[in-house]
């Protein structure tokens, strides 16, 4: 039997230009045990992958501060923090930076997602001043968000209902966002794209990035399994 896979979205299932790598479609729908879809996006967007996947929509959004399995879902942390730090950020001249229409906020329930282009050292210095709030970058958004919300601890939440441990899962991940993944998942990779913070959380660093990667870790596990 494979196992149950945890997956990052950006940087894991994608191409080097952000768009969903078409493998996935190939791959991912015949995989004989669940996947869990764990993303620094906001809730639609997994749901939506999971949904045109013909899969389980068994999503972590928000880095965690969402999660929905089993037809449930449950909204971990409190966004107030967060959006006071970011209402405070703008009133120092920041900028959220994705333009009008924001449609990256526009359903985030838990947290603020900022442009990459955004000015972090300014973010930074606003999110220190409140407690139990923090900064991550994924390399496609900085995230303001409670320091009690991840996607490790989600994933406790979701294994649970699964009826299986975290420690059940295989990880494949690429960013600061996916190392509380590969803390409590039993096996976990980082593609050759990730950043030094997923590299050293990982039991391994793959050669090949992206897709690429994600694909190496698919084939070797059913080979494993055969
Ligand atoms: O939303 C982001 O910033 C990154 O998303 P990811 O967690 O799927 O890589
Ligand atoms: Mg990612």
């Amino acid at each position: 039997m494979v196992p149950p896979l945890a997956l990052d979205i950006d940087g894991t299932l994608t191409t080097p230009t952000g768009r969903i790598d078409p493998r996935a479609f190939e791959l991912l729908p015949a995989w004989d045990a669940p996947i869990v879809f764990a993303t620094g996006k906001a809730f639609p967007y997994p749901v939506a992958l999971a949904h045109f996947l013909g899969r389980e929509e068994t999503v972590i959004a928000e880095n965690g501060g969402v999660a929905h399995v089993e037809g449930e879902t449950a909204i971990v942390g409190d966004p107030d923090a967060a959006r006071a730090v970011v209402e405070a950020f703008r009133e120092r001249g920041g900028e959220v930076g994705w333009g009008d229409g924001d449609t990256v906020n526009r359903w985030r329930e838990t947290e603020v997602a900022l442009s990459p282009d955004a000015d972090a050292d300014l973010l930074r210095e606003v999110a220190a001043a409140v407690d139990d709030v923090e900064v991550v970058d994924t390399g496609y958004a900085y995230h303001v968000k409670s320091t009690a919300v991840s996607k490790g601890r989600a994933l406790g939440v979701v294994a649970d209902a699964l009826g299986v441990g975290p420690a059940s899962f295989v990880a494949v991940g690429d960013s600061e966002n996916d190392v509380s993944t590969f803390e409590v998942a039993g096996e976990s990779y980082a593609v050759a794209n990730a950043d030094d913070a997923a590299r050293g959380a990982a039991d391994a660093v793959l050669d090949e990035g992206f897709m690429d990667g994600t694909v190496s870790v698919l084939d070797g596990l059913r080979e494993r399994a055969e």
